[in-house]
């Protein structure tokens, strides 16, 4: 069957953009329209009430976020006992795909970072906060980056992610090291405060422009798991920072990856640091 219909209109599949366990993502055309929309559809046989609730949490603040730029557009839904479909906002390419296929031109990095910040901000603005930010979070649509989800329901892997190729899913790269640290006793509920908590989006987003920058994830050549979780982890693990055309750039990755989480720059610091600032 190549039609999906969501409240009763009619979509066309053109193809299937990702897949991950129990939902799968669909390139889609309005017949009525003529415009072109991402599907996502969730099979929810197999979900819990757990799984089910954090797609309606998902789901409530993508509707509560739409007045904001940055983040993907969702135009209806539909939730049944059997599945969740959600008409969104179709882009051209996520960034881990963009930045597998090529290396970013060292003049546009700061127009990526500037959007990932401004994206990021809003979901903080908002009581959110990721905390297993990824390229694949990202979007390119229409040129500019979007957020395509807030890490609240599980996410997808790209269609033609192997099982050999490093899925984003699951990825430990982007970890902070207070994520790690406190995923032990996360059952006593994250005591720190949203300020605090905050700074770890910003552990993700330094290793996303340190991915952009050298092309490679701050720990990425450390392949053991329990290695690279010491790693992240332990101060004495110094990351190396090569010297790139701009000393603003290095600079601005090395507060990012700043292991004491007091120490690690907000987002409004970052927005004004001179990387960013200083440019028109
Ligand atoms: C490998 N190949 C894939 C297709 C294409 O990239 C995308 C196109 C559209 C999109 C998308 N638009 N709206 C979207 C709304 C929700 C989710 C979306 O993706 C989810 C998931 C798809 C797999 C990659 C990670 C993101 C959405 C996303 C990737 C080109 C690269």
């Amino acid at each position: 069957k190549n039609q999906i219909h969501v409240k009763g209109v009619n979509y066309s599949i053109i193809k299937v953009i990702g897949k991950g366990g129990s939902s799968k993502v669909y390139q889609v055309l309005h017949e009525g329209s003529k415009k072109i929309f991402a599907v996502k559809y969730v099979d929810l046989e197999c979900a819990d009430d757990v799984i089910i609730q954090s797609y309606k949490n998902e789901i409530t603040v993508l509707q509560r976020l739409q007045n904001k730029d940055p983040i993907i557009k969702l135009y209806d839904y539909e939730i049944s006992q059997s599945h969740i479909y959600l008409v969104m906002e179709c882009g051209s390419i996520d960034l881990a795909s963009f930045l597998r296929r090529k290396r970013v031109q060292k003049e546009d990095i700061l127009f990526y970072w500037r959007q990932m910040l401004t994206a990021v901000q809003c979901i903080h603005d908002e009581g959110i906060i990721h905390r297993d930010l990824k390229p694949a979070n990202f979007l390119f649509v229409e040129g500019s980056l979007k957020l395509i989800d807030f890490g609240i329901a599980n996410s997808i892997q790209s269609d033609r992610t192997s099982v050999t190729r490093e899925s984003q899913v699951g990825t430990l790269n982007y970890m902070s090291p207070e994520t790690i640290q406190s995923s032990g006793d996360s059952h006593g509920g994250d005591h720190t405060s949203m300020k605090i908590n905050c700074k770890s989006d910003v552990w993700s987003l330094g290793c996303i422009l340190y991915y952009i920058t050298y092309g490679k994830t701050p720990f990425q050549s450390i392949t053991n798991t329990m290695m690279k979780l010491q790693a992240i982890c332990n101060p004495d693990y110094k990351i190396q920072f090569s010297d790139v055309h701009d000393s603003n750039l290095v600079d601005v990755l090395k507060r990012c990856l700043v292991r004491d989480v007091k120490e690690r720059p907000s987002i409004k610091e970052l927005l004004d640091h001179p990387y960013v600032s200083s440019k028109t």
